[in-house]
Formats: C-alpha cells, sequence, structure tokens
C-alpha cells in the first residue's frame, strides 16, 4: 500500500444517476481504502502472490502483472526480492493508475527492474514468463475474451510457470451464492459502508465486474492446457488460485 489511504467516499452521497464504475482519477486517489474495505483478506492474498511469485521466478523471465493498478503487487515484488535482479512488466489501461504506480517505482525501483505499460490486458504479447499475475482483474474483461487472455499467458509461459488468478467469484447454487452476497455485505458494513454505498457500487459494477463460478475458472484454465490448479485461498466469494504449467 503506499501510505496516503485517502477514505473512499466515491459512492457516499446519492448520485442521480448511477454510471458504469470506472477506474478514474477519483477512484485511483483512494485505491487502497477501496481494497481493504471492500476485498476480504486483500493485504493477506498479496503478501502471499509476491512469495510464491518469488519461489517460482526463474533466472532470465519476466513476470507480468494484468490489471497492475498502482502497484501494490509490484512494490512487495521489489522487497521479496531484495537485491537480487528480476524483471516484470505491469499493464493497466488506467493512465491515472500508471501515473501513480510510475512515481512509486522512482522511489522503490532503483535498479529498474518494472516496466510499465498503460494498454489493455487482451491486446499485449506475453513472452519469456515465468509468472503471470491476474489478481481482481479478469473480472472486468468481457467474458468472450477472457478463454483467449489464458491461452496467451498459457503460450507466453515457459515450463514450470505459473499463473496466480484471485477473483470474485459467484457459486452455482442459488442457496450458497445468497450466503456469500450476505456475508460480504456483512463484511463491508462492518467496514463503515452505508447501505447506500454498497447499493450504489453493486448498480455501478453491474455488466461491468462480471464474476464466474471457480468451476467456470478451473475449466478455462485445465482448457489452455496448465496441467496443476489449485484454490489456495477461499472467503466466501473471493477465491485465489494457482496453476502450474
Ligand atoms: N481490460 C483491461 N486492461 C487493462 N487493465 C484493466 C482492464 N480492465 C480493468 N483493468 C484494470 O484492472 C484493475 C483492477 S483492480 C486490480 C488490483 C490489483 N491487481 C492489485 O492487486 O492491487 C481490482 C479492483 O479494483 O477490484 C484496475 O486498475 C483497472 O484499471
Ligand atoms: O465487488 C464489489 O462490490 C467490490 O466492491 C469489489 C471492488 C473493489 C474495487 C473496485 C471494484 C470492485
Amino acid at each position: 500500500m503506499d501510505g496516503t489511504m485517502n477514505k473512499d467516499r466515491v459512492f457516499a452521497e446519492k448520485l442521480t444517476t448511477i454510471t458504469p464504475f470506472r477506474f478514474n482519477e477519483k477512484v485511483a486517489r483512494v485505491f487502497d481504502d477501496m481494497l481493504v474495505r471492500s476485498v476480504p483478506l486483500y493485504g493477506e492474498a498479496l503478501k502471499q502472490q509476491a512469495r510464491i511469485a518469488r519461489q517460482f521466478y526463474q533466472n532470465g523471465t519476466r513476470i507480468f502483472d494484468l490489471g497492475c493498478s498502482h502497484g501494490n503487487l509490484g512494490v512487495l515484488l521489489l522487497e521479496c526480492f531484495g537485491s537480487t535482479a528480476f524483471k516484470m512488466t505491469g499493464v493497466d489501461s488506467s493512465w491515472p493508475m500508471i501515473q501513480r504506480f510510475q512515481k512509486r517505482l522512482s522511489v522503490h525501483d532503483s535498479q529498474g527492474c518494472i516496466t510499465l505499460a498503460c494498454a489493455c490486458i487482451e491486446d499485449i504479447v506475453m513472452l519469456n514468463a515465468s509468472v503471470v499475475v491476474i489478481n481482481l482483474t479478469l473480472q472486468f474483461l468481457d467474458p468472450e475474451k477472457r478463454d483467449r487472455l489464458i491461452q496467451s499467458a498459457f503460450k507466453g509461459l515457459c515450463k514450470g510457470g505459473i499463473l496466480l488468478l484471485t477473483e470474485k467469484t459467484v457459486h452455482a447454487d442459488p442457496q450458497m451464492k445468497a450466503l456469500e452476497q450476505e456475508y460480504y455485505y456483512q463484511f463491508k458494513r462492518e467496514n463503515g459502508y452505508t447501505d447506500l454505498e454498497i447499493s450504489q457500487k453493486r448498480d455501478a459494477l453491474e455488466r461491468v465486474l462480471v464474476p464466474e463460478t471457480v468451476a467456470e475458472h478451473e475449466n478455462r484454465i485445465q482448457n489452455a492446457g496448465f496441467s496443476v490448479f489449485n484454490v489456495w485461498l477461499k472467503w466466501f466469494n473471493f477465491t485465489s488460485m494457482i496453476a502450474v504449467k
């Protein structure tokens, strides 16, 4: 986290019209507070993914962080690797996010390990990768483009390389789906979000964040050719997965 922690009040006031959610300047400014209060175990998932990435990184290859936002994973990786050199490309389509990440790199990345691209994750070519991270970002991509992205990650990975995928998920069973949602909204309320904030954000995310079941993710990953798949963290409707090529 970048230490600023401006409070997320994006949906606090009653809005006359709810426009689709976007990662604009307003969101970028409060991003850490929004993520910590809206994503259960966000810090824990990031910390362990940085460690797993460190462990599976192969010398001379590259880590890709697709949907890197303002670089929380990148900064953790710089800590994990210490003086050991590595290469990472961070990709995000939000210019306010990339700008903030670039600013953090000027403080934390004196060796120039991390390169940033302001681009759509579906448009980039991954080459010579040992780790591909997609943290809470596949869910924002048009479902029709998801197979191709996972296939392209598989293609870009070397043998023994890994995909780390964290997503908001949905349960196929209606009772479990309702239970997961109920516990999730309770989590938001406990973190100080009002019912108005919760419902306005839910409307803004409609058709923007499209969650899938864990089985859909697993099938896509297996069909792309990955040999091992595991859910290593799950909190109701949030799931962290790892797959090995
Ligand atoms: N098609 C796209 N192409 C590029 N970027 C995109 C696209 N769609 C969305 N984004 C970007 O994906 C990021 C999703 S946030 C990731 C958190 C981060 N991984 C973290 O671990 O801190 C998750 C969240 O806020 O729920 C945003 O920065 C978008 O601009
Ligand atoms: O799914 C939700 O209701 C969330 O609030 C998760 C989230 C977090 C940050 C940006 C967009 C969605």
